[in-house]
């Protein structure tokens, strides 16, 4: 709440600001009813291009469009009021320069009005992500598991074990080094998990990585139980809504095959009452 007693929308200042205090609250949004559901409860809302996945039905995220992260992002801003909205710069549009990474990033937040985008990547994305910091936008960063490297790291496997901790460490403090505000972490083992957290400045939001993050995220479908296609580990079904949507139909379906539905109160007289 500002002074006035009117709802402020959170900055990234804001969020950067709860490292070390209550754990932040996250979860994904796609369209502008969701996204009126989750904003009185969350901190941030995320606009993932998880997506692609999750309405679009694509195999991966890796065809996501530009176009795509627009239409869902505009729609995710029309039901905000207090939480940070982010939005995920999709597969192709960041990884060849900082200046493409610009490009595309300035018609991501000029076109939806996102508080700031997220990008996957430490180490080799440090240089792009201060690159965009210093034009003004606030990126967060996302390690660990990076899903739209699903081909080259051959499955979406647990990360940051043996040989990929100092690794994984690493790319935390670089992505911090560069100026991220705050930073995923997709599973990751919580011990490291613990570790960054401690280690880096910036707030840690986890996905598989335990409750010691600075703050959690889900793919807000996932955790009502209306994705089923697959259920990560990490993911815990906090509702049944796909169970609920199936018989709600089966009832439809019942009773117009028994003409009981439409009823007297769904239907219109022939003459108007006088
Ligand atoms: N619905 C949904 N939820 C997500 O969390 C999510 C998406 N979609 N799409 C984009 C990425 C992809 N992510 C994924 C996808 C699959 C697993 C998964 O199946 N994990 C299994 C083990 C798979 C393996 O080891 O190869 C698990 O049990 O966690 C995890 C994260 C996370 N993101
Ligand atoms: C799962 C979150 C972190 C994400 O990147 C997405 O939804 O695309
Ligand atoms: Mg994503």
């Amino acid at each position: 709440m500002s002074v006035t007693g009117t709802v402020r929308q959170k900055m990234p200042a804001d969020i950067a600001a709860m490292k070390g205090g209550a754990p932040i609250v996250c979860l994904t949004a796609y369209t502008t009813p969701i996204a009126k559901t989750v904003d009185p409860h969350c901190d941030l809302v995320l606009v993932g291009d998880s997506v692609g996945m999750v309405l679009h039905g694509l195999p991966s995220t890796l065809g996501v469009t530009m176009e795509m992260m627009v239409m869902h992002g505009q729609a995710v801003a029309r039901g905000l009021q207090n939480a940070l909205m982010v939005i995920d710069m999709p597969f192709g549009s960041y990884e060849q320069s900082p200046q493409q990474a610009f490009a595309n990033a300035a018609i991501l937040m000029a076109e939806t009005g996102a508080g700031a985008v997220k990008l996957e990547g430490g180490q080799h994305m440090a240089e792009t992500i201060a690159f965009l910091v210093a034009r003004g936008i606030p990126v967060m960063a996302h390690i660990g598991l990076t899903p739209q490297s699903v081909n080259t790291l051959g499955g979406y496997k647990v990360q940051g074990r043996g040989d990929d901790r100092a690794r994984l460490i690493g790319d935390a403090r670089a992505v911090t080094q560069a100026g991220a505000f705050s930073v995923v972490l997709e599973k990751v083992p919580q011990g490291l998990a613990d570790q960054i957290t401690a280690d880096i400045a910036i707030p840690t939001v986890g996905i598989g990585a335990g409750a010691g993050c600075d703050g959690q995220v889900l793919v807000v479908d996932d955790m009502l139980g209306l994705f089923t296609e697959f259920k990560p580990k990490f993911v815990k079904r906090f509702g049944a809504l796909g169970e609920a949507a199936d018989q709600a139909v089966a009832n439809y379906a019942a009773e117009v095959r028994a003409r009981a539905f439409p009823g007297p109160e769904h239907v219109f007289a022939d003459e108007a009452n006088k």
